[in-house]
């Protein structure tokens, strides 16, 4: 255990990605898709994995029945979701309870309402009955053998309107033997002080409790830890703040939280450390790109942009930078742009292998330089690669060169009225040898990159593992319209790593060829290509 850190015995880390986060706008997961995520899950070291709700739709039913078969979990117990019985039925008859009965799931979390006006609108029940559906259910489940955890549905707004009619379900849940009682804010309205009074008093029921919180008001996460430092001892969060409308709080997060700034061991030891990769890859299975300002876990979490921020951090990371991003598996990362002074371009520089530390007139010449081309349009933040092309040529006295381009030209056609290709012809000296190749392509960037990676791969085979990925146009001085300056940004990857170049120009095609020969220059020096090519 980290020294200082208060290791909380049986706190619960509880994720609902695959149930809560499943309910997010535009998420949809496959059966297999889940069996992925439980497997990251556990490997975070999360307590309990919320697989879904069986009985509710097939893929669910079949998640619970493949994992009792095949995922073999070494950290978290899954638990099964569903609803407590029908309104003035019986639970051991219930069709949805039976579900949950034989889902295989060692844990049941049971939705209950604890908001008077639900129960009569939305159940259209008495709020005796709901009483009775609450105590029915757990009792049953408990009497199966199953460990069962309660989800107060709009606890928090129930407690406002009937204080005592919430506090009435909340005990019911826990004398019929519910071991958690989670206090959900279901609409997600709530602020920090309220949960923080409501969890206060809540907790002289004796019940323990828990929290699970939309974010609705931009609080889910502060709203979580409110409930902690009132009491909750289980906490419930979906990975990338994942879920229904504007999403959970972020479990990643919460428990980065309780960790650094708690000081409480919520995790297995040393399991923080790798919430960055988890949560990338758990963004690759719900195919939702994972925002880059997530709090420790995004790539701009420690990314420095200003100037002043980088000098200080010259002498010390920790003077703009609340933790050491590798204790959640991150790095920091200092962006050259405009606002960059001589310490980004210093430290930037030595990232790359310069050392720049003793140079001033060289420091303030790339410095000056930046500034210039980012007031032309350029933008060096998100062109890396470009940067380093910049950098050395600063370095080495000269571009890095692989080939002499001589001429290019790109034509576009349409005949009778057939969908537009495009044809390019690439004039240029490689290898001591002259070069004219014709590119055919479906637009006129697709055309130039086939000429050029025709032309050089005779002399360059390593272009070949070169594959453009993205193309990005943006037009700068929007107010001219069609003679506006244009910048266009490249994305390339050999496969296995990726890099982004930039070109501004007048001229679209002007703008893409000069990314594109940058894109394919820092991928050859990358390679360690030595140029052949006679200036
Ligand atoms: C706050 C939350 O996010 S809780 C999680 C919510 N998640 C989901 O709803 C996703 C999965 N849900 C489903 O697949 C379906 O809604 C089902 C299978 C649960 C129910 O489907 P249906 O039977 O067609 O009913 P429908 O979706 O219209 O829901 C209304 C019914 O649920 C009942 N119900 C609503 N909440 C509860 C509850 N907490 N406990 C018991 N019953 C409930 C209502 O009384 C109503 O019953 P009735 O049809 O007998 O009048
Ligand atoms: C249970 C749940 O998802 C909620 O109340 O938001």
């Amino acid at each position: 255990m980290t020294a200082g850190k208060q290791h909380v015995s049986d706190f619960h880390v509880y994720d609902t990605t695959m149930r809560d986060g499943a309910q997010q706008e535009g998420l949809n997961l496959s059966v297999q898709d889940k069996m992925h995520i439980a497997r990251h899950l556990d490997d975070l070291g999360v307590g309990y994995i919320e697989g879904g709700w069986p009985g509710s739709n097939p893929k669910d039913t079949e998640f619970f029945a493949l994992a009792a078969k095949e995922l073999d979990l070494k950290h978290a117990t899954l638990a099964a979701f569903g609803a407590t019985r029908r309104a003035d039925g019986v639970a051991a008859d219930d069709e949805l309870v039976a579900a949950l009965r034989e889902s295989g799931a060692s844990v049941v979390t049971l939705v209950a309402k604890s908001h008077d006006r639900h129960v009569e609108l939305a159940l259209r029940t008495t709020l005796a009955e709901n009483l009775a559906m609450v105590r029915d259910s757990v009792t049953h489940l408990r009497e199966e053998g199953q460990r069962v955890f309660v989800d107060l549905e709009h606890f928090f707004d129930g407690y406002r309107a009937n204080r005592d009619y919430a506090l009435e379900v909340a005990a019911t849940a826990a004398d019929a033997g519910a071991e958690v009682v989670i206090l959900c804010d279901t609409n997600g309205g709530m602020l920090p002080h309220w949960v923080s009074e409501i969890v206060t008093d809540v907790a002289t029921t004796g019940a323990r409790l828990g929290i699970h919180a939309h974010n609705d008001t931009g609080c889910a996460v502060a709203n979580s830890m409110a409930a902690v430092q009132a009491g909750v001892t289980h906490v419930q969060g979906c990975i990338n703040g994942y879920g229904e409308r504007t999403g959970n709080a972020d479990l990643i997060t919460c428990v980065a939280n309780l960790e650094l700034k708690f000081d409480m061991q919520v995790l297995p030891e040393g399991k923080l450390a790798e919430a960055t990769r988890i949560a990338h890859a758990i963004a690759e299975i719900t195919n939702y790109p994972p925002s880059a300002r997530q709090p420790y876990t995004g790539v701009s979490s420690f990314a420095h942009k200003a100037g002043l921020h980088a000098s200080a951090i010259r002498v010390d990371p920790n003077l703009y930078q609340h933790i050491d991003p590798a204790l959640v598996g991150n790095d920091m990362r200092l962006l050259v742009s405009e606002m960059a002074g001589r310490a980004t371009i210093e430290l930037k520089g030595k990232e790359l292998g310069y050392d720049l530390a003793n140079d001033a007139k060289r420091l303030a010449r790339v410095t000056d330089r930046v500034k210039q081309m980012e007031q032309d349009g350029y933008t060096f933040e998100a062109a890396d690669a470009s940067f380093e092309l910049l950098l050395a040529e600063e370095m080495e006295g000269a571009r890095p060169s692989y080939f002499d381009v001589e001429s290019w030209r790109v034509l576009a056609e349409s005949a009778r009225g057939e969908e537009a290709s495009s044809e390019a012809t690439v004039k240029l000296t490689a290898g001591g040898v002259r070069l004219a190749v014709i590119g055919e392509g479906n637009g006129p960037v697709n055309a130039l990159d086939h000429a050029l990676r025709q032309a050089i791969e005779q002399v360059y085979p390593d272009v070949a593992r070169f594959h453009l990925i993205d193309f990005r146009v943006r037009i700068l001085d929007q107010g001219h319209g069609t003679d506006a300056i244009t910048r266009v940004l490249i994305e390339t990857t050999d496969g296995k790593d990726v890099w982004v170049t930039v070109g501004v120009g007048a001229n679209i095609i002007e703008a893409s060829w000069e990314a594109l020969v940058d894109a394919f220059t820092y991928g050859l020096r990358k390679h360690g290509v030595d140029p052949r090519i006679d200036h």
